[in-house]
This record gives structure tokens, sequence and C-alpha cells, in this order.
């Protein structure tokens, strides 16, 4: 599939309106750290990521100690950041605690 990677411009005005995601400093991904109560609400909003994930066909790197779940995402297929990873952190937004 082909994917327009987003210029550095763009990509900094979607990140505005995006909450508390920053752009990894080589640019080519965007990262959110969430804490919740404890694994098991850390787990479950995984599993609601990942079912968001299969819909959007658009998956993320993340990683998850106990309580934390830290995600970075990026396009693949473009090499970089694209309007995936911007839709991506929106619909992760919306479910966030
Ligand atoms: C074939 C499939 O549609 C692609 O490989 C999708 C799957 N999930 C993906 N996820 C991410 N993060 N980047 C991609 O480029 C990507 N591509």
């Amino acid at each position: 599939m082909t994917v327009e990677k987003l210029d550095p411009k763009t990509a900094k005005e979607k990140l505005s309106e995006l909450d508390g995601w920053e752009v990894e400093t080589a640019g080519d991904a965007i990262v959110r750290g969430f804490r919740f109560s404890d694994f098991s609400a850390a787990f479950a909003f995984m599993t609601r990521v990942a079912l968001i994930a299969e819909k959007m066909d658009h998956h993320p790197e993340w990683k998850n100690v106990y309580n934390r779940v830290d995600i970075r995402l990026t396009t693949h297929d473009a090499g970089g950041l694209s309007t995936r990873d911007i839709a991506m952190a929106q619909a992760i937004d919306r479910i966030a605690p």
C-alpha cells in the first residue's frame, strides 16, 4: 500500500491537535506514555487498542510494564510519519484514561 510520508511542518501542525503525543527526535514517529491503576486496567486498554489497530490496519509499537503502556506510532510502509499515525493517535486518545 502506498502511504505518503508527512513533511515535518504538517506533522507539527497535526500534532497540536493531539493530546500529549510527542515527535521522536528523528521525526519518524510519535510517542505517548499511559499510566493506569494496575496491570488489569493497562491490559484492558491494550486490548481495546489492538481491536482498533486491526480495524484500521495500522499497528502500534508498544511496551507494557505493569500499569504503564508506552506507545510508538510510525508508518512502516512510508518509512516515517503519515496521516495514518495521526488517525490512530486520535482513536487512541478517544479511549485513553
Ligand atoms: C499489509 C498491511 O496492510 C500493512 O503491512 C500495514 C499493517 N500495519 C501497519 N502498521 C504500521 N504501523 N505501519 C504500517 O505500515 C502498516 N502496514
